[in-house]
Protein backbone atom coordinates (compact mmCIF):
# COMPACT_ATOMS: atom_id res chain seq x y z
CA UNK A 1 0.00 0.00 0.00
CA UNK A 2 0.89 3.61 -0.38
CA UNK A 3 0.11 6.73 1.19
CA UNK A 4 1.03 10.34 0.75
CA UNK A 5 1.11 13.61 2.62
CA UNK A 6 0.85 16.69 0.57
CA UNK A 7 3.28 15.49 -1.73
CA UNK A 8 5.33 13.47 1.09
CA UNK A 9 5.20 9.55 0.58
CA UNK A 10 5.13 8.63 3.77
CA UNK A 11 4.14 4.99 2.17
CA UNK A 12 5.38 3.86 -0.87
CA UNK A 13 4.46 0.48 -1.54
CA UNK A 14 4.87 -1.26 1.74
CA UNK A 15 2.97 -4.37 1.81
CA UNK A 16 3.14 -6.27 5.44
CA UNK A 17 1.50 -10.02 5.55
CA UNK A 18 0.80 -11.40 9.26
CA UNK A 19 0.28 -15.09 9.85
CA UNK A 20 -2.09 -15.99 12.41
CA UNK A 21 -0.76 -16.11 16.19
CA UNK A 22 2.46 -14.77 15.21
CA UNK A 23 4.02 -11.59 17.03
CA UNK A 24 4.97 -9.11 14.34
CA UNK A 25 6.83 -6.08 14.76
CA UNK A 26 7.78 -2.81 12.27
CA UNK A 27 10.17 -0.99 13.40
CA UNK A 28 12.72 2.29 11.63
CA UNK A 29 13.80 5.20 12.00
CA UNK A 30 11.85 8.38 12.67
CA UNK A 31 9.57 9.27 10.01
CA UNK A 32 10.16 6.16 8.47
CA UNK A 33 6.23 5.71 8.78
CA UNK A 34 5.32 3.05 11.50
CA UNK A 35 2.50 5.26 12.57
CA UNK A 36 0.91 5.58 9.19
CA UNK A 37 0.87 2.03 8.46
CA UNK A 38 -0.95 0.99 11.80
CA UNK A 39 -3.26 3.80 11.35
CA UNK A 40 -3.98 2.68 8.14
CA UNK A 41 -4.58 -0.93 9.49
CA UNK A 42 -6.87 0.42 12.37
CA UNK A 43 -8.96 3.41 10.02
CA UNK A 44 -7.77 6.35 10.90
CA UNK A 45 -5.62 6.70 7.90
CA UNK A 46 -6.99 5.75 4.08
CA UNK A 47 -4.63 4.45 1.85
CA UNK A 48 -3.94 6.23 -1.54
CA UNK A 49 -3.23 2.92 -2.71
CA UNK A 50 -3.84 -0.87 -1.36
CA UNK A 51 -6.08 -2.52 0.95
CA UNK A 52 -5.84 -4.53 4.38
CA UNK A 53 -7.07 -8.06 4.72
CA UNK A 54 -8.13 -9.31 7.88
CA UNK A 55 -8.52 -13.26 7.22
CA UNK A 56 -10.55 -13.33 3.79
CA UNK A 57 -12.24 -10.30 4.07
CA UNK A 58 -10.81 -7.40 2.09
CA UNK A 59 -11.17 -2.96 2.70
CA UNK A 60 -10.16 -0.34 0.99
CA UNK A 61 -10.74 1.69 4.15
CA UNK A 62 -10.68 -0.04 7.50
CA UNK A 63 -14.06 0.77 9.18
CA UNK A 64 -13.07 2.27 12.78
CA UNK A 65 -16.19 2.06 14.32
CA UNK A 66 -16.48 -1.62 13.13
CA UNK A 67 -13.31 -2.57 14.13
CA UNK A 68 -14.15 -4.65 17.31
CA UNK A 69 -16.69 -6.32 15.06
CA UNK A 70 -14.24 -7.66 13.24
CA UNK A 71 -11.85 -8.68 16.15
CA UNK A 72 -8.55 -5.93 16.18
CA UNK A 73 -7.74 -3.75 18.55
CA UNK A 74 -5.14 -1.04 19.35
CA UNK A 75 -3.65 0.43 21.94
CA UNK A 76 -2.36 4.59 21.32
CA UNK A 77 1.69 5.39 22.51
CA UNK A 78 0.02 8.44 23.91
CA UNK A 79 -2.50 6.56 26.14
CA UNK A 80 -5.46 6.90 26.09
CA UNK A 81 -7.34 5.85 29.04
CA UNK A 82 -9.61 7.85 31.17
CA UNK A 83 -6.84 8.85 34.38
CA UNK A 84 -9.29 9.68 36.59
CA UNK A 85 -11.37 6.63 36.38
CA UNK A 86 -10.71 3.31 38.52
CA UNK A 87 -8.38 0.42 36.51
CA UNK A 88 -11.12 -1.55 36.53
CA UNK A 89 -13.46 1.12 34.69
CA UNK A 90 -10.91 1.88 32.37
CA UNK A 91 -10.99 -2.22 31.50
CA UNK A 92 -14.37 -2.41 31.18
CA UNK A 93 -14.68 0.86 28.97
CA UNK A 94 -12.79 -1.54 26.41
CA UNK A 95 -16.47 -3.81 26.06
CA UNK A 96 -18.63 -0.71 25.63
CA UNK A 97 -18.88 -1.40 22.12
CA UNK A 98 -20.74 -3.95 22.76
CA UNK A 99 -24.24 -3.00 23.21
CA UNK A 100 -25.29 -0.74 20.78
CA UNK A 101 -26.28 2.84 22.97
CA UNK A 102 -29.86 2.94 21.66
CA UNK A 103 -30.81 -0.80 22.93
CA UNK A 104 -29.03 0.07 25.96
CA UNK A 105 -31.62 2.70 26.53
CA UNK A 106 -34.61 0.54 26.14
CA UNK A 107 -32.83 -2.82 28.19
CA UNK A 108 -31.75 -0.45 30.86
CA UNK A 109 -32.74 -2.44 34.38
CA UNK A 110 -33.79 -5.54 32.79
CA UNK A 111 -32.24 -8.81 33.58
CA UNK A 112 -30.72 -8.60 30.08
CA UNK A 113 -29.17 -5.33 30.69
CA UNK A 114 -27.28 -7.11 34.26
CA UNK A 115 -26.65 -10.13 32.40
CA UNK A 116 -24.56 -8.13 30.32
CA UNK A 117 -23.03 -6.00 32.44
CA UNK A 118 -22.21 -9.42 34.93
CA UNK A 119 -20.59 -10.90 31.67
CA UNK A 120 -18.64 -7.62 31.01
CA UNK A 121 -17.41 -7.37 34.78
CA UNK A 122 -16.42 -10.79 34.87
CA UNK A 123 -14.54 -10.65 31.66
CA UNK A 124 -12.48 -7.67 33.14
CA UNK A 125 -11.91 -9.16 35.78
CA UNK A 126 -10.29 -11.99 34.34
CA UNK A 127 -8.13 -10.04 31.98
CA UNK A 128 -7.05 -8.16 35.37
CA UNK A 129 -5.90 -10.98 37.12
CA UNK A 130 -4.19 -12.23 33.85
CA UNK A 131 -2.39 -9.33 33.50
CA UNK A 132 -1.28 -9.35 37.31
CA UNK A 133 -3.39 -5.78 38.23
CA UNK A 134 -5.83 -7.25 40.60
CA UNK A 135 -3.63 -5.25 43.37
CA UNK A 136 -4.27 -1.91 41.99
CA UNK A 137 -7.94 -2.25 40.01
CA UNK A 138 -9.71 -0.15 42.09
CA UNK A 139 -6.63 2.63 41.92
CA UNK A 140 -7.19 5.90 39.96
CA UNK A 141 -5.08 5.00 36.53
CA UNK A 142 -3.70 8.56 36.91
CA UNK A 143 -2.09 7.72 39.88
CA UNK A 144 -0.23 4.62 38.93
CA UNK A 145 3.37 4.45 37.62
CA UNK A 146 3.55 4.98 33.72
CA UNK A 147 4.41 1.06 33.39
CA UNK A 148 1.34 0.11 34.62
CA UNK A 149 -0.67 2.75 33.01
CA UNK A 150 0.70 0.55 29.83
CA UNK A 151 -0.06 -2.63 30.94
CA UNK A 152 -3.73 -1.34 31.73
CA UNK A 153 -3.67 -0.46 27.96
CA UNK A 154 -2.79 -3.67 27.12
CA UNK A 155 -5.76 -5.28 29.56
CA UNK A 156 -8.47 -2.92 27.95
CA UNK A 157 -7.45 -3.95 24.43
CA UNK A 158 -7.47 -7.45 25.64
CA UNK A 159 -10.78 -7.77 27.36
CA UNK A 160 -12.62 -7.90 24.32
CA UNK A 161 -10.39 -10.83 23.08
CA UNK A 162 -9.28 -9.26 19.86
CA UNK A 163 -7.83 -11.75 16.90
CA UNK A 164 -5.36 -8.82 15.79
CA UNK A 165 -3.75 -6.64 18.69
CA UNK A 166 -2.25 -3.67 17.06
CA UNK A 167 0.37 -2.33 20.08
CA UNK A 168 1.79 1.40 19.40
CA UNK A 169 4.48 1.78 20.89
CA UNK A 170 4.32 -0.24 23.96
CA UNK A 171 7.61 0.13 25.20
CA UNK A 172 8.13 3.81 24.75
CA UNK A 173 8.95 5.55 27.92
CA UNK A 174 8.69 2.70 30.36
CA UNK A 175 12.12 1.45 32.57
CA UNK A 176 13.95 -1.56 31.76
CA UNK A 177 12.69 -3.26 34.19
CA UNK A 178 9.20 -2.25 33.16
CA UNK A 179 9.86 -3.10 29.66
CA UNK A 180 10.92 -7.04 30.71
CA UNK A 181 7.86 -7.45 32.46
CA UNK A 182 6.02 -6.03 29.53
CA UNK A 183 7.47 -7.93 26.98
CA UNK A 184 6.24 -11.27 28.86
CA UNK A 185 2.50 -10.01 29.30
CA UNK A 186 2.39 -9.24 25.10
CA UNK A 187 3.88 -12.97 24.70
CA UNK A 188 1.12 -13.79 27.41
CA UNK A 189 -1.12 -12.53 25.25
CA UNK A 190 -0.51 -14.34 22.38
CA UNK A 191 -0.20 -17.11 24.21
CA UNK A 192 -2.91 -17.56 26.29
CA UNK A 193 -5.43 -14.71 24.67
CA UNK A 194 -4.36 -16.48 21.22
CA UNK A 195 -4.19 -12.84 19.90
CA UNK A 196 -1.78 -12.15 16.73
CA UNK A 197 -0.01 -9.30 17.73
CA UNK A 198 1.52 -6.46 15.10
CA UNK A 199 3.62 -3.73 17.41
CA UNK A 200 5.43 -0.99 16.17
CA UNK A 201 8.60 0.01 18.18
CA UNK A 202 11.22 2.03 18.05
CA UNK A 203 13.45 0.09 21.30
CA UNK A 204 14.77 -2.96 18.61
CA UNK A 205 15.99 -4.27 21.49
CA UNK A 206 13.02 -5.02 23.23
CA UNK A 207 11.61 -6.31 19.74
CA UNK A 208 14.21 -8.36 18.92
CA UNK A 209 13.88 -10.73 21.69
CA UNK A 210 9.96 -10.72 21.56
CA UNK A 211 8.92 -11.08 17.63
CA UNK A 212 8.69 -14.10 15.63
CA UNK A 213 9.45 -11.96 12.50
CA UNK A 214 10.53 -8.58 11.93
CA UNK A 215 9.45 -5.59 8.93
CA UNK A 216 11.97 -2.48 8.57
CA UNK A 217 10.56 0.66 7.30
CA UNK A 218 12.94 3.27 6.08
CA UNK A 219 11.91 6.69 4.48
CA UNK A 220 8.29 5.08 3.48
CA UNK A 221 9.65 1.95 2.00
CA UNK A 222 10.05 -1.61 3.69
CA UNK A 223 14.02 -2.59 3.41
CA UNK A 224 14.09 -5.80 5.17
CA UNK A 225 11.74 -8.54 6.48
CA UNK A 226 12.68 -11.36 8.44
CA UNK A 227 13.26 -13.21 11.79
CA UNK A 228 15.12 -11.25 14.33
CA UNK A 229 18.12 -12.82 12.97
CA UNK A 230 18.01 -12.03 9.56
CA UNK A 231 17.05 -8.63 9.90
CA UNK A 232 19.61 -8.19 12.83
CA UNK A 233 22.35 -9.06 10.08
CA UNK A 234 21.23 -7.03 6.99
CA UNK A 235 23.02 -4.45 5.39
CA UNK A 236 20.45 -2.36 4.67
CA UNK A 237 19.09 -2.14 8.03
CA UNK A 238 22.61 -2.02 9.74
CA UNK A 239 22.45 1.54 6.94
CA UNK A 240 19.51 2.78 7.92
CA UNK A 241 20.42 2.68 12.00
CA UNK A 242 24.17 3.67 11.49
CA UNK A 243 23.68 5.97 8.54
CA UNK A 244 27.01 4.58 7.44
CA UNK A 245 28.35 2.44 4.63
CA UNK A 246 28.18 -1.25 6.39
CA UNK A 247 31.13 -3.65 6.60
CA UNK A 248 30.50 -7.60 5.50
CA UNK A 249 31.37 -8.17 9.32
CA UNK A 250 29.23 -5.79 11.00
CA UNK A 251 26.16 -6.63 12.89
CA UNK A 252 23.54 -4.75 14.99
CA UNK A 253 24.80 -4.19 18.56
CA UNK A 254 21.61 -5.43 19.68
N1 LIG B 1 -0.87 13.65 9.44
C1 LIG B 1 0.23 13.90 8.72
N2 LIG B 1 0.33 15.00 7.95
C2 LIG B 1 1.44 15.25 7.21
N3 LIG B 1 2.49 14.43 7.18
C3 LIG B 1 2.47 13.32 7.93
C4 LIG B 1 1.34 12.99 8.76
N4 LIG B 1 1.58 11.82 9.40
C5 LIG B 1 2.83 11.45 9.01
N5 LIG B 1 3.35 12.33 8.14
C6 LIG B 1 4.66 12.23 7.48
O1 LIG B 1 4.78 10.94 6.95
C7 LIG B 1 6.08 10.40 7.18
C8 LIG B 1 5.98 9.12 8.00
O2 LIG B 1 5.56 9.46 9.33
P1 LIG B 1 5.15 8.38 10.44
O3 LIG B 1 4.63 9.14 11.61
O4 LIG B 1 4.28 7.35 9.83
O5 LIG B 1 6.57 7.75 10.78
P2 LIG B 1 7.01 6.92 12.08
O6 LIG B 1 7.92 5.85 11.58
O7 LIG B 1 5.83 6.48 12.84
O8 LIG B 1 7.84 7.99 12.89
P3 LIG B 1 8.03 8.13 14.48
O9 LIG B 1 8.84 6.95 14.87
O10 LIG B 1 8.78 9.41 14.60
O11 LIG B 1 6.68 8.14 15.11
C9 LIG B 1 6.89 11.50 7.85
O12 LIG B 1 7.58 12.19 6.84
C10 LIG B 1 5.82 12.37 8.48
O13 LIG B 1 6.27 13.71 8.56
Amino acid sequence: MSLTFGGVAALLDVDLHVAEGEIRAVIGPNGAGKSSLLNIVSGLYRPDQGEVWFGDRSFREVPTSKLATHGVARTFQNLALFKGLSVFDNVLMGLAHRVRAGLLRQIVGSPLARRIEAENRAAAEEVISFLHLSEVQDRMVGTLPYGLQKRVELARALVVRPKLLLLDEPFAGVTVTEKQELSQHVRNARDSFGATIVLIEHDIGVVMELSDRVAVLDYGRKIADGTPDQVRADPAVIDAYLGVAHEDDTELAI
